[in-house]
């Protein structure tokens, strides 16, 4: 038995927030607001905002005092024990964020773009300086994935960790098939609710998606990944016949963000792993196949554990504010019980090793020739007799074997072949794509996509 706690005194963490758009103002009505949330919430005092303008009116009821526009002074402030880092974007946010973490602060920050490109650094300097970094909002939202991964699942050897996690494409896919809007339009919905990057660039392009996954590969892999190795195609292409033939094919079509340990042929054969961002026909039973609008889900496969899923809001100020928060508290959690302060022989502070990041090396990323998916291809063809027996005989010279062909939408000479093929290596898909380019009979390669 332990001795018995003493009613402890009152502790306080003053949190330095970086930045009061969508995520900041969230974020401070939950802080502002702790009745009937864990009592840790109303330790934490919001004691400086940083932001651009002093005079733009805000939705939360703070003191002037509290607000800045000079971050500097918040990162460096003996004052403030956590910073919280919402302004997004690479610079001035990794600058600020090196800055605390040398002035000894606890970082919070929901910034994948910043954390996929620096994690290293910012992820060393915080091991040194003895301080977390943490970023659960920064992949899936509200859904607590980070720290499940880290905590939850360490005990597993993960295989796979796929799933839609960008909030704006979900959102627009969702509403091209469902009412076949414009998307443009409804692109700007998404930026009025607050689902979308400051430059939408960033989800429209897959961008964001392939940051989310890079950084859920390094935590379910054990090492750290190059962003440039990520293969990323974003929804630009994906057009209202792909969502319709789709449909009638018995798919919806997601962008799916992929990381997954490439097959060991031989036991001693090099580690690979696949990283990838595409948008993806996914078959309509798929758990996958259902989530819908704004909504992210994150499929993890690990032994022993098998497949669970995490499904939830992937974006917008509540439910990200929700997970900021939560990271928050866990660092709070841990200073309360004094485990901040607790240091090694060499007299560096001892972080906990489920909480931080420590990664060393690099994964090896496989090449995208050597992946093994199925493809849906949607050809526009002279309506000549035997274009399809070409396309077939070439596909087949170069091993890759076709699961279905609908010929289909027949405009006086012109027609639109739709094939999805078996599981085929990528390499052998675009080797016979290059020769049906060049084949008089085909007009143009309306679309490829892969299939799940
Ligand atoms: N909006 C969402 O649903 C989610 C956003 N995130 C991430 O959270 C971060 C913030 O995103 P949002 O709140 O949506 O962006 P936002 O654009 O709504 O807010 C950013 C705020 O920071 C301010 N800011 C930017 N640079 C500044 C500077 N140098 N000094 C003072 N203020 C500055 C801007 O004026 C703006 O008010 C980004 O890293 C984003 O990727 C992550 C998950 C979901
Ligand atoms: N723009 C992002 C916001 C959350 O990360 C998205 O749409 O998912």
């Amino acid at each position: 038995m332990g001795e018995a706690i003493q009613d402890k005194p009152t502790v306080g963490f003053k949190i330095g927030l970086l930045g009061l758009g969508t995520v900041g103002t969230g974020t401070a009505q939950i802080l502002l607001n702790p009745v009937q949330r864990h009592p840790l919430v109303a330790e934490l005092e919001l004691y400086r905002v940083g932001v651009r303008s002093l005079d733009k009116p805000r939705a939360v009821d703070l003191p002037a005092d509290r607000f800045t526009t000079d971050l500097e002074s918040i990162v460096t402030d003996p004052a403030v024990d956590i910073v919280v880092e919402v302004i997004g974007g690479l610079e001035p946010a990794r600058s600020l964020m090196l800055t605390a973490i040398a002035h000894g602060k606890h970082v919070v920050t929901a910034n994948k773009a910043a954390i996929a490109r620096f994690g290293d650094e910012i992820f060393t300097a915080a091991t040194e300086a003895g301080v977390y970094v943490l970023l659960e909002a920064a992949v899936g939202g509200g859904i607590p994935v980070i720290e499940p991964l880290k905590q939850s699942l360490c005990a597993n050897r993960i295989h796979t960790v796929m799933g839609i996690v960008n909030g704006t494409t979900n959102y627009i896919l969702t509403r091209m098939q469902t009412e076949g809007g414009d998307f443009a339009d409804i692109l700007a919905d998404a930026q009025q609710l607050g689902y979308a990057e400051a430059d939408p660039t960033a989800d429209v392009d897959g961008l964001d998606a392939a940051d989310k996954i890079a950084i859920l590969a390094s935590l379910a892999f054990g090492g750290r990944i190059k962003l440039p190795e990520v293969h990323c195609e974003g929804i630009r292409q994906v057009s209202a016949a792909d969502i319709a033939y789709a449909d009638k094919l018995g798919f919806v079509i997601k962008l799916l963000a992929v990381a997954k340990r490439t097959p060991q042929i031989a036991p001693d054969d090099p580690e690979h792993l696949q990283v990838r961002v595409h948008p993806t026909l996914i078959p309509k039973i798929h758990p996958l196949a259902s989530v819908n609008d704004v909504n992210n889900a994150i499929l993890i496969e690990g032994d022993p554990v098998g497949q669970v899923m995490f499904f939830g809001p992937g974006a917008g100020a509540g439910p990200t504010a929700s997970a900021v928060v939560s990271d928050i508290l866990n660092i709070a959690a841990i200073l309360t019980v004094g485990r901040g302060s607790q240091t090694s022989l060499e007299g560096k502070a001892l972080l906990d090793p489920l909480l931080a990041c420590s990664h060393q090396h690099y994964c090896a990323i496989a090449p995208m020739d050597e992946l093994i998916t199925r493809f849906y291809a949607r050809f526009s063809t002279n309506d000549t007799p035997g274009v399809i027996g070409k396309l077939g005989t070439c596909f087949g010279d170069h091993n890759v074997s076709l699961e279905s062909v609908v010929q289909t939408d027949i405009h006086g000479e012109s027609a639109e072949i739709v094939v999805v093929t078996h599981n085929v290596r990528e390499g052998n898909f675009h080797q016979a794509l290059a020769e049906i380019r060049a084949m008089p009979s085909v007009n143009r390669v309306a679309s490829v996509l892969r299939v799940l």
